[in-house]
């Protein structure tokens, strides 16, 4: 006969943990396609959608689809509609804001997204303190510096669990040099990308990986790295007006949740990049930096050493530290001139 307890401990152990996840923009072109994903994720067991409109539609569109969750829509114009959506959560996941179109970079969305994201953190800080919050909307080099400010002008900031997503240029990379090296892309390691998720801010260490270090000319490192830095704005000039990647950033962000929710579940070895407060250039005045991640039950389990560069790396590295260090500053600047 097994014990209560026993019995308690076989359940936990096959079933799933229960975990609230929101989603803060959720019926825009990253927002829907990433409410699916994250419908179908069977850790995730409640699932709120906030937006200024439409949230209801498409949660009772989702809330049919039979799996283990429920679904809840709130709106802009329901009394309270952002503060009960996000009341209780573990994860908030934040792509509300606009996508480039041509020409534009991801700097030229400052204007508008910096105070939908300063408000949307001032009522997570408010909220749900103690969730991890996943911070898509762009520039993600200054959004996330944005978040941190807002939540230590509110005494609630703790780095472990502020991420901003960069997975799109690491499943990025994995494709691409499956196209170059007619490899299997399920099968590729993900090459290690740090620094930032904008132009030169993102660096490809090539070198790290096996593949790319052994298989491909200078030229095609050379052409690779570029096309990694500057994948979204082959998608922009494609969609042509319509936006910027949404369906694979809506994959590269359920990917990433998975792995956060992963961590606080207690698995071992779960390794993610990501853009975090980092000590690793604070010394120079960067302050945030995309790097490899262990996670865990408290969010940053371990931030990983970001190993060997080659020469032209650590070139890299310099070339992109005054982009870094002015996005971060220009994120940290906005809120300080802000009465919270
Ligand atoms: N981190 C990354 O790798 C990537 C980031 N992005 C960024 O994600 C953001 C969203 O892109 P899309 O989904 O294509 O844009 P979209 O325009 O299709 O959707 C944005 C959604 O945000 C909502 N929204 C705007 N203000 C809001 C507020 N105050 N509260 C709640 N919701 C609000 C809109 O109503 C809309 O539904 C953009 O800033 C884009 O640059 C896009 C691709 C990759
Ligand atoms: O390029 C953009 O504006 C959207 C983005 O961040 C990406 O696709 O990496």
């Amino acid at each position: 006969m097994l014990s209560r307890i026993a019995i308690k401990r076989c359940f936990s152990q096959t079933t799933i943990n229960p975990y609230k996840v929101s989603v803060l923009g959720a019926c825009g072109g990253i927002g829907q396609p990433l409410s699916l994903l994250l419908k179908l994720n069977p850790k995730v067991t409640s699932l709120n959608l906030y937006d200024l409109k439409n949230a209801k539609g498409v949660a009772t569109d989702l809330s049919h689809i039979p799996t283990n969750s429920t679904v809840k829509g709130f709106s802009a114009d329901e009394a309270d509609g952002l503060h009960n959506a996000l009341k209780d959560s573990d994860l908030v996941v934040i792509p509300a804001g606009v996508p480039r179109k041509p020409g534009m970079t991801r700097d030229d969305l400052f204007n508008i997204n910096a105070g939908i994201v300063y408000d949307l953190a001032k009522a997570t800080a408010e909220a749900a303190p103690n969730a991890c919050v996943l911070i898509i909307s762009n520039p993600v080099n200054s959004t996330v510096p944005i978040v941190a400010e807002v939540f230590k002008k509110l005494g609630k900031y703790n780095p472990k669990k502020l991420f901003g997503v960069t997975t799109l240029d690491s499943i990025r990379s994995a494709r691409f040099l499956s196209e170059l090296t007619n490899t299997d892309p399920t099968q590729n390691k993900r090459i290690s990308i740090i620094g930032g998720h904008s132009g030169v801010t993102i660096l490809p260490l090539l070198s790290q990986d096996e593949l790319a270090s052994t298989k491909l000319s200078k030229e095609q490192k050379d052409a690779l790295i570029h096309r990694i830095q500057f994948g979204g704005d082959e998608v922009v000039k494609a969609k042509n007006g319509a936006g910027s990647a949404t369906l694979s950033m809506a994959q590269a962000g359920s990917k990433f949740a998975d792995a956060v929710l992963k961590g606080l579940a207690g698995e071992e070895n779960v390794i993610e990049p990501t853009f975090i407060d980092s000590p690793i250039l604070k010394d120079e005045g960067i302050d945030f930096f995309a790097q490899l991640v262990k996670l865990g039950p408290e969010g940053v389990k371990e931030i990983l050493p970001i190993g060997n560069l080659s020469k032209e790396e650590l070139e890299l590295l310099e070339n992109c530290k005054d982009a870094l260090k002015k996005n971060i500053k220009k994120g940290t600047d906005f809120v300080d001139n802000k009465h919270l």
